[in-house]
């Protein structure tokens, strides 16, 4: 039996599977968010650690299986967020998180110090926007210089739950890619960029983990962690990674030509690729898999933080994102929204906000207002796959996060993009992906030498009942749509 977690930003999921995909118990815990005016996005290491425990307990016992029957487990990890710890390993600060946009003018003062975007794409391959890492560090270092100068540990949200699992600091190439100190092409640190944040960069170079490769094992559970978790010292922790490197891996996004989206916090589309796939533009980020291949993805801020706020905001429950799509029509009556509440990566406005277009006295309605959201959300989805794809339209694309859930919302993502639209069983696939890398990483360490396309393709099956076919009647309505917010786009914020 392997557990897979899933650390994401508005909770923690874990699933028990056996070595066929089975799923066996399933936890979850939300997280709490710091939010403030400024574009600060912060969570604290450790109610992620809290959260792990709860969702892994909770797992367990539906699975209702002895402690020693779990062989390994992996972690998947919301990317780009900033756990700096001290040299006594004491976290020094909340972790910046991969929306926050208080460190745009940071990211700014980043990309100019190497030479601007066409030097980051030479010299790195990538182009920092705001949300990555490397600007978080640069935030420390000139708002925050007592915490700077304390700071002898540089992680990941994952690999920070890795350290707090086994002890060890390491980090594995999919999560690193995204952090803009990385070189993508070569797969390794790149210490150039931390001289930047710091001319005593040795420092900081010293600071990062360990890389690992994503097939490797990080070590055993520490007493306390095993103890915590309802495990035991021989259960083996795998590499995991960021949350849509584990994504990719639980719907067989591991080879070329398969698609997926993800509708979690945030929007993200993605495609595995053999060889590094490099934007000029920086709209697709380069990043590389954790199956040992590089997946291009493009990220947006704004999904189900605008969608299930919409419903909060009208007094209801998540369900009225599905009853208010079932009640209206595409368009929603003309109105649009620019969803970017908390600034926006793609396109790349870190301090826009969001914006409401198009209301008249017949058109303004909650279940109107609501459907702009949701179509103001997956408009920028689209815009996400035109990039990864160009103009070769996807048969078929993977959906999966907190949207996947809704039934319309999935008729909405299979019209507007005329593709079938296909989820992966059991729900969590970032979980699942997590646990299939830990069948991997495990049977690695017993020198078994299967591939992990081939475990992905015995774990990964289709919901069936979920599998969406697109409706070409709607198709113009949503072409239509599409174009009128992009010309809204222009119009509010100058970008096409
Ligand atoms: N049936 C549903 N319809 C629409 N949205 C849903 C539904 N179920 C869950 N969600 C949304 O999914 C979100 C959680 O998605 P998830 O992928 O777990 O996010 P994250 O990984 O960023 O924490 C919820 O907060 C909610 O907004
Ligand atoms: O920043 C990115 C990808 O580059 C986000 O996709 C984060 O990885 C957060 O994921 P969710 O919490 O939305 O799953």
């Amino acid at each position: 039996m392997f557990i897979g977690v899933d650390c994401g930003t508005q909770g923690t999921k874990a699933l028990v599977i056996d070595e066929n995909g089975r799923v066996r118990g399933r936890g979850h815990a939300a997280h709490s968010l710091i939010e403030r005016d400024s574009g600060a996005r912060e969570q604290h290491p450790s109610i992620w650690v809290d959260a792990m425990i709860a969702a892994v307990r909770m797992a367990l016992k539906e699975a209702a299986l002895p402690a020693d029957a779990i062989r390994c487990l992996g972690v998947s990890g919301q990317q780009h967020g900033l756990a700096v710890l001290d040299d006594k390993g004491a976290v020094i600060r909340p972790a910046k998180l991969w929306c926050d946009t208080e460190t745009a003018p940071d990211n700014e003062r980043v990309v100019a110090a190497l030479g601007g975007p066409k030097a980051w794409y030479e010299k790195l391959g990538i182009i920092p926007l705001t949300g990555y890492t490397i600007s978080k560090l640069a935030f420390l270092a000139e708002r925050e210089p007592d915490n700077f100068a304390r700071i002898a540990h540089i992680l990941l949200p994952h690999d920070y739950l890795n350290h707090w699992l086994t002890g060890r600091f390491v980090a594995e190439y999919g999560d690193a890619s995204g952090t803009g100190f990385f070189d993508v092409r070569k797969r390794a640190w790149a210490p150039e960029a931390l001289s930047i944040i710091d001319r005593n960069s040795g420092r900081l170079a010293a600071a990062l983990p360990e890389l690992i490769a994503p097939d490797a094992i990080v070590g055993k559970l520490t007493p306390v962690a095993a103890e915590a978790l309802g495990l035991t010292t021989n259960c083996l922790v795998a590499a995991g990674g960021g949350d849509n490197m584990m994504g990719a891996i639980g719907t067989g996004n591991v080879r070329e030509g398969v698609v997926t989206i993800s509708l979690g916090t945030s929007a993200t589309v993605f495609s595995y690729s053999d060889t590094p796939v490099l934007d000029p533009s920086g709209a697709v980020a380069p990043f590389c898999s954790s199956s040992g291949g590089w997946l291009p993805l493009v990220c947006t801020m704004n999904a189900t933080n605008v969608t299930s706020g919409g419903a909060h905001l009208f007094g209801r429950d998540i369900g009225f994102v599905s009853e208010a799509l079932d009640a209206t029509a595409p368009g929603a009556g003309g109105i649009t929204m620019l969803p970017f509440l908390n600034g926006e990566r793609t396109p790349d406005l870190p301090t826009a906000r969001g914006t409401i277009l198009g209301l008249s006295a017949v058109n303004m309605t909650p279940e109107n207002l609501m459907r702009a959201m949701v179509e103001g959300v997956t408009f920028g989805v689209l815009a996400g796959l035109h990039r990864i794809r160009g103009d070769k339209p996807a048969e078929r694309v993977f959906m999966i996060g907190g949207g996947a859930r809704s039934k319309p919302w999935r008729q909405m993502v299979a019209d507007m993009t005329g593709a079938e639209i296909v989820v992966p069983t059991g729900d969590e696939a970032g979980c699942l992906g997590a646990a299939i890398q830990a069948i991997w990483a495990y049977g690695r360490s017993n020198g078994a030498g299967e591939d992990i396309a081939a475990i992905a393709d015995r774990c990964v099956s289709l919901d069936a009942d979920k599998t969406t076919t697109p409706a070409l009647s709607r198709k113009s309505a949503y072409d239509d749509a599409f174009g009128l917010y992009r010309a809204r786009l222009a119009l509010v914020h100058g970008v096409k």
